[in-house]
């Protein structure tokens, strides 16, 4: 019944995607509340593009916007104006049912707190997006999952539950869990925010080692260092886009 189910979901026809296009590119995006205080504008009409294996820091205070412009990209939340287009796909036309399909299949999304599971194991939490796509061979599905814990190197902890693991090895478990139907597209909401040092700096290391290799990344940071080590600095400000520049020497890491 649930296979039934998932396999019409799964069967949404998707647009073909615009050729030639940027990894990521908000055009005029605009974002309003309607709160007990009136309109409220958290996006007043953000233009980004992003290339495909740039790995973007998005940084700046907090209520400037960041989760609200990632979320656009994800299409967790819908931009009121304007238009998100990710690697061609017009994510800002696409029905609920089309985005969550989409978005399964071609961005990975990791978040401060891990959001894993907690009564699947880390194996089958690895597994769930290969399951909810229907993506690769059923058979193969633990193989691959279990190939992208030992990536992230907590292979061991394969058959265990999320709660017994330490913070960073969570978010090592959701990262692998993010790359399982191997999106060209990772955006990570402060995904270190929740991790020590060392173990941030080694989450940035392995988002490098993944913007090496040609996968797209758009990361929020509070960490200024952890910002400066990655390819290009996007500022928000009340809304907008205050700076965005690419530098050569950091355009690609
Ligand atoms: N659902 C909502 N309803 C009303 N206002 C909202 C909603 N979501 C976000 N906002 C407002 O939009 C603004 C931007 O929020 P957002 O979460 O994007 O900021 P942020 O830069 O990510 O902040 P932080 O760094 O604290 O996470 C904030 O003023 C926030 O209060």
């Amino acid at each position: 019944m649930l296979g039934k189910w998932l396999s019409a979901f799964v069967s949404s026809d998707l647009p073909q995607p615009r050729q030639a296009a940027a990894a990521v590119e908000l055009v005029d995006v605009r974002k309003s509340y309607v709160t007990e205080a009136g309109q409220f504008e958290a996006l007043k009409g953000i233009r980004l593009q992003v290339d495909a294996g740039e790995f973007v820091a998005v940084v700046g205070k907090s209520g400037s916007g960041k989760s609200t412009l990632i979320n656009m990209i994800t299409g967790i939340d819908r931009p009121t104006g304007g238009e998100v287009w990710v690697a061609g796909t017009p994510v800002h036309t696409l029905t609920e049912n089309q985005i969550a399909i989409w978005r399964g299949r071609t961005v990975g999304v990791v978040f401060q707190f891990f959001q894993l599971l907690p009564t699947l194991t880390v194996l089958e939490n690895v597994m769930l997006p290969m399951d909810f796509c229907d993506m690769y061979d059923k058979t193969a599905r633990p193989k691959r999952a279990r190939t992208l814990l030992d990536l992230v190197g907590v292979g061991e902890q394969a058959h265990k539950l999320p709660a017994n693991l330490s913070g960073g090895q969570q978010q090592r478990v959701a990262i692998a869990r993010s790359l399982a139907n191997d999106p060209p597209l990772l955006v990570a909401d402060e995904p270190t925010g929740n991790l020590d040092s060392r173990t941030a700096a080694s989450v940035l290391e392995f988002f490098k080692e993944l913007a090496a290799k040609g996968k797209t990344i758009v990361m929020v940071t509070h960490d200024n260092d952890l910002a400066s080590r990655s390819g290009r600095i996007v500022t928000v400000y009340d809304g907008q886009v205050l700076t965005a520049e690419r530098s050569e020497r950091g355009r690609h890491v």
